[in-house]
């Protein structure tokens, strides 16, 4: 018996046995296990009562308590597939033919498909009314006594019948006033304006607003139908009872935008006279109570559009509702139900108060980098974040009264420790860090894949894209955070991972997220959790999900259950960062660890995030991952619906880094001088495309212009931090420079960062680091944990320690440049920075290098480690090299600044050369551009899949000595011939 007749054998006993509860722990297995697919509802369908079947499932589904679920599996239940196939216009369900995931043609079959699916209840409502009056057969349908299927009033039953706790019958009573809501609906066709307005008694209360709204609407334009449905329908109460006694059950139907977080926009953009009158297919909807004050209606942020206003039903509870992305271009449902308040109040979708975004005057930077602008945040166009349809600035801003623009603040949307909690929450993201650390360049992220490392094996990396492959994500963080909405169901957590290598800017960007959020840039989120992986104790027997979410140290108060259990309700409001993800690498297998969804919650870091990965636990949020893509980490993340890279600085963007770095610090009148400076170097304007390296070329900078005029910078990374930690050396207490470096290598052997107290050699040492900035609290750790001010700190410490040590055997030492391969490699170069730096330190002059940091004295024992190196590295024959390790080659003897080894590398350069699927940064770039040119012949080069930038190929290929190169369109090349002829 196969996998799927198991399923049903199973699903068929439990429900011939009448036992709901175990049918749905089964089926909240299934759709945990994403069994209810496509092929297994197809092959549902196969079976001789394969349809009465599935709408049993749906009949289940309603009972699990879920409201969503509910909703779907009853509309979904009353809908055979036959029936729809059948229905002429089901290929037209969006009224306009141009709804894509209305086109339920080509789907197998119905219910299960359909709960998977886009489909807007709205609209499958509909086409049950048209299948009402289509015909005889259709109608049989609903008339017949069909235990299987069920209709309103069975479903009323059923809700009477049912016992529960408040909440789920509260759900249940809102499902039930939704189905009103639609079926009234319905019978609006063709309800004039008058009627619609008498009907509810609205004309002397609405009085003035409604003429603002009609003069504005007849400007306004009606909004396109969207070509995709929004993949979920969200059942979302948004506010508690308000004060003002209402008049009647009368709900608003009108057009609102997801920025409901925006202070009281517009109203004048919001009303067509006309379709509020004849519309009969819902655009977007939002339903309010009648009698909307003009105060109220001033306050929804209404985009261009109809409204509708319609009779409902007396039964809803009180309160606002919001079903966001409802579908059939309903960007989102408002319900409201209650008593109105008189004063001017904003509903939020966060139940913050509102604050309009904070604008620099000289748009689209800020000035001041944590009062953002949209252009300040990374890629995150302001449109897109706040769903602003169609809305600009100029639309909404001059109907803006005071009173309008009053925050949400005094909305009571949540219990008071849930509103304490969240703006803590955003008062510690606000918070701005001093001096550089408060920089923001906006960078590009661009979409990555995982590829088969090798044919045979099933290790995977990181995929070498060309340049005309890259696809940044242009639409922003928006587009980042929506990527994976095609690929998921509504309410299943989505996984996004965003890669890069150290110092590229992965926590700095998860940490603007984090501020887009509290500055109310994405409302659809309720909390943001950004929590840095190394903080995160691993050692303890029990870990919860509190413990993750609320770890002491990251959380700005101490947290009281009734946030938590705030959280766990809409785990689909909550988007969760985990910063550093490859701290946890340890942790690997963890997607295969148990967590099934029937067990009890699981009681340790491994098993909580095999809970999230397996989207089991926290169901339905979002998953953000930033972590360096390495080693076994890869295998982990090809469970992500969505991988990004952060790109790096351009060479434009490190020189806007280098500006604002100056003025940051006070020193504004550096500022050209230090440009100047860094285009001197070249090599550190190409390092400069990691933002470590370009800040650490400021800091450089910084001190020798305080020094005077005749500064300038070394022209390698040895020589960049040699020079920053000279200094530093100079006044440190004896032997702490050596003591911090064999820490450090000591820890990234361990694959480490992060250390105690108690492990610096004394308090003394300690104390310096820290005063020197060299070790730096942990953000979010514990008080006594430090880590190392920067990777690239750590790989050169980590290198001094081996140029310095007489514990290191010399036939050792060449494994530590990582060159050769090895069947079992006892070294796995985690500090991937250390190569380049130990033959730095162990060749350049000693006074300006070594002997600058440890005196001339206790340099001399690195002349026996260069003695080795220079045997071993003239034995390397170049052209036997694979790619990846000829440019680290290339690297090392760069920073050697030893011409006789530079020489002998070029010497052995093959005049072929093949980087084809390896990397080329643009350091390894210039490195390569200047090895071929001091060669002296002609080479030809092999530059495909190398994702090489447009200004580096242009270097390349323009160098004399490279007369051949194999075929890579960059966009603006077309003149270059496919395979290259330079001669
Ligand atoms: N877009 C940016 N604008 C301004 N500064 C940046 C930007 N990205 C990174 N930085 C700076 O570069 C340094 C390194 O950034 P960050 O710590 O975010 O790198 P990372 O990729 O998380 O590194 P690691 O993998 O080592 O944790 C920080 O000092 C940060 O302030």
């Amino acid at each position: 018996m196969n996998h799927f007749q198991t399923i049903l054998t199973q699903v068929r006993m439990l429900l011939s046995s009448h036992r709901p509860s175990q049918v749905q722990a089964l089926l909240d297995n299934l759709l945990a296990e994403e069994l209810l697919s496509r092929e297994y509802h197809y092959a549902l369908l196969q079976e001789p009562d394969g349809e009465a079947l599935a709408r049993k499932i749906s009949l289940t589904l309603m009972e699990k308590g879920d409201p969503e679920l509910a909703l779907l599996g009853w509309v979904w239940s009353g809908l055979p597939t036959s029936a729809a196939e059948k229905d002429p216009g089901y290929k037209d369900l969006g009224g306009s033919g141009q709804c894509a995931t209305m086109e339920l043609g080509p789907i197998e079959g119905g219910y299960l498909e359909l709960l998977n699916s886009n489909a807007d209840p709205l609209q499958l409502y509909h086409l049950c009314d048209r299948m009402d009056v289509a015909g005889e057969e259709e109608t049989e349908l609903y008339s017949e006594p069909d235990t299987d299927t069920i209709n309103c009033e069975q479903f009323s039953r059923l809700l009477c019948a049912m016992e529960g706790d408040e909440e789920t019958k509260e759900a249940y009573a809102n499902i039930a006033e939704l189905d009103q809501y639609v079926f009234q609906d319905s019978q609006l066709e063709g309800l004039s304006k008058d009627i619609f307005i008498e009907h509810i008694g609205l004309e002397e209360m609405i009085g003035e607003s409604v003429e603002v709204l009609e003069e504005a609407g007849q400007k306004s334009q009606k909004r396109p139908f969207p070509e995709e449905l929004p993949a979920d329908l969200k059942h979302r109460k948004l506010a508690e009872p308000l004060t003002m006694p209402m008049v009647t059950d009368t709900f608003l139907v009108g057009p609102v935008s997801d920025s409901l977080a925006q202070p009281c926009p517009a109203p004048p953009a919001l009303f067509n006279k006309e379709s509020a009158s004849s519309q009969t297919r819902l655009e977007d909807t939002v339903l309010m109570p009648g009698p909307p004050s003009s105060s109220l209606l001033s306050c929804f942020s209404l985009p261009a559009g109809s409204i509708q206003i319609i009779p409902t039903v007396s039964t809803l509870p009180q309160g606002l509702w919001q079903i966001s992305g409802a579908g059939a271009g309903l960007s989102s449902i408002v319900i409201y139900r209650g008593e109105m308040p008189q004063a001017s109040q904003t509903p939020t979708s966060s139940g913050q108060p509102v604050h309009n975004f904070p604008k620099s005057p000289d748009r689209p930077g800020s000035t001041s980098p944590f009062a953002p602008s949209a252009a300040d945040l990374p890629s995150m166009p302001e449109p897109a974040l706040t769903s602003r349809a169609n809305l600009t600035e100029d639309e909404t801003s001059p109907t803006q009264s005071p009173a309008a623009l009053k925050p949400s603040s005094q909305l009571p949307r949540w219990p008071e420790s849930v509103e304490q909690f969240c703006r803590s929450l955003r008062d510690k993201y606000q918070a701005k860090p001093a001096g550089p650390e408060g920089i923001l360049v906006e960078v590009d992220l661009v979409r990555v894949r995982l590829e088969r490392s090798s044919s045979k094996g099933q290790e995977r990396e990181l995929a070498t894209l060309d340049w005309t492959e890259r696809q940044p994500a242009r639409g922003g963080l928006a587009e980042v955070l929506l990527a994976t909405s095609d690929r998921r169901r509504p309410r299943e957590t989505r996984v996004i991972a965003v890669l890069g290598k150290a110092g590229q800017g992965k926590s700095h960007w998860a940490q603007a997220v984090s501020w887009a959020w509290a500055c109310g840039q994405l409302p659809q989120y309720d909390f943001v959790f950004c929590i840095p992986c190394h903080c995160l104790d691993r050692r303890g027997d029990t870990y919860l999900l509190q413990d993750l979410l609320f770890s002491p140290g990251l959380q700005p108060r101490p947290v009281e259950d009734e946030v938590f259990s705030y959280i766990l309700r809409r785990p689909d409001r909550i988007l969760l960062i985990l910063d550093a993800f490859e701290e946890l690498e340890t942790q690997d297998g963890f997607l295969h660890s148990a967590c099934g969804p029937g067990s009890a919650e699981p009681r340790s870091l491994r098993g909580l995030l095999a809970g999230l990965f397996q989207r089991k636990v926290l169901r339905g949020c979002t998953l953000l991952l930033t972590a360096r893509p390495r080693g076994r980490l890869a295998q982990s993340l090809s469970k992500a619906d969505a991988m990004f890279e952060v790109a790096g600085f351009s060479a434009q963007q490190a020189e806007t880094y280098v500006l604002r770095y100056f003025e940051a610090s006070g020193a504004a009148e550096h500022q050209k001088r230090a440009l100047a400076l860094l285009q001197a170097q070249p090599s550190l304007l190409s390092h400069s495309h990691s933002p470590t390296v370009c800040r650490a070329v400021c800091q450089l900078s910084e001190a020798l212009l305080e020094l005077g005029d005749e500064a300038e910078l070394p022209s390698t990374l040895t020589g960049l931090y040699v020079g920053l930690l000279g200094p530093a050396a100079h006044d440190s207490p004896p032997g702490a420079l050596v003591g911090l470096a064999r820490l450090a290598w000591d820890l990234g052997r361990r694959h480490h960062s992060s250390l105690r107290e108690d492990q610096f050699p004394s308090a003394e040492v300690r104390a310096w680091a820290v005063a020197r900035g060299l070790v730096q609290p942990t953000r979010g750790g514990p008080e006594t944990e430090l880590a190392f001010s920067s990777f690239l700190l750590q790989c050169f410490l980590g290198a001094l320690w081996l140029a310095l040590s007489s514990e290191i055997k010399d036939k050792e030492l060449p494994q530590y440049l990582a060159l050769t391969p090895r069947k079992k490699r006892p070294y796995d170069n985690w500090l991937e920075g250390v190569p380049r730096f130990l033959v730095g330190l162990v060749f350049q002059p000693r006074p300006r290098c070594l002997g600058a940091l440890v005196g001339l004295a206790a340099a001399t024992s690195a002349d026996r480690k260069q003695k080795v190196l220079t045997r071993y590295l003239k034995r390397l024959q170049p052209g036997t090299l694979q790619a990846g390790r000829l440019l680290e080659l290339l690297h090392c003897a760069h920073e050697a600044l030893d011409a006789g080894l530079w020489q002998h590398v070029l010497h052995g350069l093959p005049a072929r050369l093949s980087f084809l699927g390896a990397r080329l940064s643009p350091p390894d770039t210039y490195v390569l551009g200047s090895a071929l040119e001091a060669a002296g012949r002609n080479f030809s080069l092999d530059l495909r899949s190398t994702g090489i930038d447009p200004t580096g190929l242009g270097t390349l290929v323009g160098l004399s000595c490279v007369t051949h190169f194999s075929p890579v369109i960059v966009p603006g090349s077309e003149a270059l011939p496919p395979q290259g002829h330079l001669e």
